[in-house]
């Protein structure tokens, strides 16, 4: 007999005695031996109903969904928390899985979203992504609602929103309800901080060249640091100063949030992430603490910004050599255009928005693409001689404009094939299901959580010709990547696709446009021998796949 069955009348005849000891109570009868026991009873009983509830509720996928090959529960979780490497969780759990049926979809829990059915397959993404009425995003679940992860992203802010008035009115363009985020998003796109990025790339390089001649870096720990100077700087002209100051307040104090809004117990326990628990978790506390800190600081930072404003153009204050603006200012010009209708609280979520999104993933990014370059001395080879080509080759370095970027394409291919073969993010957020259908061949009934497996979508062997190798050549013209997406569609999505896409994708490759080809003219790039990343690139599993402790060699060219 199934577990769940065989425990329903056992937590049915615990429920019964509850009640009858709680009506002797109420009937002032005098507490005796027998009361003692039936005291032990209940503690048991609600013991054992904790255990049914978090069996039923973590343990099992909803019933809707038991039928599709499952990743179980504790296989699943244990090799996130043992921190194994998400393509070895591929190569051996949900890969197989997906290969089960001829749709690919299979089910897993997630820390952030529970039980839900991974996409593997182009065909399946494309509705999922494409139909936003049927697949909307999940709304920010309510037991979240305290949480750090709610206070710092799940707030009012495009990323969270569900599909809706609110939603629309801070993205769709030609709305006619609000112009406001629409204004921005176009201002946006229009205004890439190119001359920033190149500036903090010097910066960095600075750091670097503190060292020897040559130099074995933690790549993913400085690509943090540049991309929080280049998101504080760009999103509200604020300047960290992560660069030169690893430890300082202010990176602490976002580094602690960051890694609290992740702590797998919390979200796995959401009900006791809140400062009213702090007795009982007095380092929890102090991050609820150190999240005020910073959103209290983001509202000043909002209102003095406002006043400066009223005064002046609005330009970089901190960044003084450039007129690029900030995020900040663009979305309080549109705000203003449009007589203020979007408020403080909206603002201040997405800028903490634009933070989670664009901050660790393309740190990520580009540390992944120095990865393959290390690793493929071919490929940098081709990939220098392109950067020197329209760069030069003096002994300086080069800030590139706008238009000398898109003069590198090859560049550009190793950004896209790195991307692909080395996903960013684990899946999209959870879309759920609106009304039953059907799903490239699989029947999803309403309720179901839906997202998408960006690694096993990009190393599908259906798809993509021997996906586990490194080839920048699959994104040339006329190449592998167009006739695939020709057939399949959906086929490379790291930044997703349709009308939830990430609004941040300009931004993102022009800062690994800008970066890359300034730090090859520099640097010539290689794994250390004793490295534990020679035979793959060894990364985290949730939620962004981050490099672990992966150390580079730079040798310098000047
Ligand atoms: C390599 C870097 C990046 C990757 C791989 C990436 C990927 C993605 C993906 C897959 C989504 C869709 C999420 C979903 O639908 O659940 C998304 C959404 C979003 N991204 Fe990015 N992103 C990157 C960089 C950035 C940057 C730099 C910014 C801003 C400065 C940004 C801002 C956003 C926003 C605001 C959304 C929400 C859009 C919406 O739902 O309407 N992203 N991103």
């Amino acid at each position: 007999m199934p577990l769940t069955s065989s425990l329903i009348p056992a937590v049915n005849n615990i429920k019964s005695q509850i009640l009858a000891l709680w009506l002797s109570v109420s009937n002032n009868k005098t507490i005796t031996t027998a009361a003692a026991n039936k005291k032990i009873s209940i503690f048991a009983a609600l013991a054992f109903m904790s255990l049914y509830l978090i069996y039923n509720k973590f343990i099992l996928p909803p019933p809707q969904i038991r039928h599709l090959p499952r990743a179980g529960f504790f296989e699943f979780v244990s090799s996130i928390s043992k921190k194994r490497p998400y393509d070895e969780i591929l190569k051996e759990i949900t890969g197989p899985l997906a290969a089960k049926t001829d749709h690919g979809m299979y089910t897993a829990f997630s820390l952030v979203t529970g039980w839900a059915v991974y996409v593997t397959r182009p065909e399946a993404a494309k509705k999922l992504l494409l139909k936003t009425d049927l697949f909307p995003k999940h709304a920010p679940p309510k037991d979240k609602k305290d949480t750090i992860l709610s206070k710092f992203i799940m707030g009012p802010n495009i990323i969270s929103l569900p599909q809706g008035t609110q939603w629309k009115n801070q993205r769709i363009v030609n709305s006619q309800s609000s112009l406001l985020i629409p204004k921005f998003y176009n201002r946006f796109h229009r205004s890439m901080p190119i001359q920033l990025f190149g500036e903090l790339a010097q910066k960095l390089f600075v750091e670097w060249d503190k060292e020897v001649d040559s130099l074995s870096i933690d790549v993913f720990d400085f690509m943090t640091r540049w991309t929080l100077d280049v998101i504080g700087i760009a999103g509200f002209d604020f300047n960290f100063n992560a660069i030169e100051e690893k430890d300082n307040e202010w990176v602490d104090r976002y580094n602690h949030i960051i890694k609290a809004t992740f702590s797998p117990f919390f979200l796995l326990f959401p009900f006791f992430d809140s400062p009213y628990w702090g007795f009982l978790f007095p380092k929890r506390k102090r991050s609820h603490d150190e999240l005020d800190l910073f959103l209290n600081k983001m509202q000043e930072i909002i209102v003095h910004k406002r006043q400066i404003l009223e005064n002046s153009d609005g330009i970089s204050t901190v960044n003084k050599s450039t007129t690029e603006k900030d995020l900040l200012t663009l979305m309080l010009e549109a705000a203003k255009e449009e007589n203020g209708k979007i408020t403080d609280e909206e603002i201040k979520s997405n800028l903490c928005g634009f933070f989670i999104a664009g901050h660790d993933t393309t740190a990520t990014a580009i540390s992944n693409a120095m990865y393959n370059l290390a690793t493929h001395p071919e490929v940098q080879e081709k990939a220098r001689e392109e950067a020197i080509r329209v760069l030069g080759d003096q002994p300086e370095d080069v800030l590139p404009t706008l238009e000398q970027i898109k003069e590198m394409p090859y560049i550009q291919m190793v950004i896209k094939e790195t991307l692909r073969r080395n996903t960013v993010l684990q899946s999209i957020l959870a879309r759920v299901v609106t009304e039953d259908t059907d799903l490239a061949g699989c029947v999803l009934t309403k309720g179901t959580r839906v997202g998408i497996d960006m690694m096993a979508l990009h190393r599908n062997p259906l798809i993509w010709e021997d996906p586990e190798t490194f080839k920048p050549e699959r994104f040339a013209p006329g190449g592998e990547a167009e006739a695939v997406n020709k057939k399949h569609g959906t086929s490379w999505i790291p930044f997703s696709n349709g009308a939830r896409m990430c609004i941040g994708i300009n931004f993102s490759l022009n800062e690994q446009r800008v970066f890359l080809p300034m730090l090859l003219k520099k640097y010539e790039l290689s794994l250390p021998d004793d490295s534990n990343h020679k035979e793959k690139l060894i990364t985290t599993a949730i939620s962004i796949l981050k490099p672990v402790n992966l150390q580079i060699n730079l040798k310098r060219r000047y």
